[in-house]
């Protein structure tokens, strides 16, 4: 399942006092079964990006093609988009609405006129995937849960229409730590283990160094950077000054450089930091 844009134009408001360009001529590829952050700041496109890639949103101009696909073609329906796009949104939780677990994870594919057996079997398989038991939650309300159970209910209901892409914007939102190492470690396994093409977008540059594979930097409605955690990482002063924070550790090594210590800069875990101090003050270098 590959995507590529092309030339994404999008413009809230046009022709009136509240103009505003939110996307700008945003151009990327993603592959097939590629694992994939969106970074960027408060108001840099993000949400309106993603909004576009399951077809709530119609560009003003430019294309996606989904596996060979352009759903920016009116002809396309929405419910073939969305069998082949899965999104969660922000705070997917507040969208939960049924009396049980498993109502709320069968609902997409009630949707889709699959047989109650199919429904079943996609119910378990999907809670099976974000990690919650069936039996221990299937008949309990939805409401009851942890923000991170909730997130994971969420989840499960657009993994149970079996997407080809899943995307997810800023899922750890408002999430205490532990929730958040859940979700983020949940979301990992569903890549290694389903080889499944993943977008997720954040705010933290921290989270997604640990996590994906490719980062799609957006500031001002256009791509400032793209490329791996670690060719990303290499434009430090560029990320901050366009207020991303980098991972404290590259920080740390930036400083150090600085100093004069001869090390490498594309650091990106602490693990690496610490083999490349050691080997620098044992004169290796
Ligand atoms: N419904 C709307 N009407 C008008 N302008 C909007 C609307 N939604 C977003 N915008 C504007 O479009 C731009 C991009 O916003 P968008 O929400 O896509 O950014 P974002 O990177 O997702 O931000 P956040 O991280 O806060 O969700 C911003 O300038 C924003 O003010």
């Amino acid at each position: 399942m590959s995507i590529i844009i092309k030339d994404l134009v999008y413009i809230y408001n046009p022709s009136s006092p509240f103009e505003s360009v939110a996307l700008d001529g945003v151009s990327f590829e993603i592959k097939s079964g590629e694992f994939v952050g969106i970074i960027g700041h408060t108001g840099s496109g993000k949400s309106t990006l993603i909004q576009h890639l399951n077809g709530l949103l119609r560009p003003n101009s430019g294309k996606i093609i989904v596996n060979g696909v352009d759903i920016t073609d009116p002809n396309i329906s929405l419910t073939d988009i969305r069998k082949k796009v899965g999104v969660v949104f922000q705070y997917p939780e507040y969208q939960l609405f049924e009396e049980t677990v498993y109502k709320d994870i069968a609902f997409g594919p009630s949707n889709l006129g699959l047989s109650e057996y199919e429904i079943e079997n996609r119910v378990k398989e999907s809670m099976y995937i974000v990690g919650l038991d069936y039996e221990k939650f299937k008949d309990r309300s939805p409401f009851e849960l942890s923000g991170g159970q909730k997130r994971r209910v969420a989840i499960a209901g657009i993994i149970a229409m079996k997407p080809d892409v899943l995307i997810l914007d800023e899922p750890t939102a408002g999430l205490d730590p532990r929730g958040r190492d859940e979700i983020l470690s949940q979301i990992k396994y569903l890549h290694e283990k389903y080889k499944m093409t993943i977008i997720i977008s954040s705010h933290s540059m921290e989270d997604m160094a640990k996590l994906v594979e490719k980062i799609i930097v957006m500031h001002k409605g256009k791509v400032e950077l793209i490329g791996s955690p670690r060719e990303v990482f290499k434009n430090g002063k560029r990320l901050k000054e366009i207020g991303l924070d980098i991972p404290q550790v590259l920080e740390l090594v930036n400083k150090l450089r600085e100093k004069g210590f001869n090390i490498k800069e594309d650091i990106i875990t602490i693990q690496e930091a610490k083999e490349e101090i050691l080997n620098y003050i044992r004169g290796k270098k």
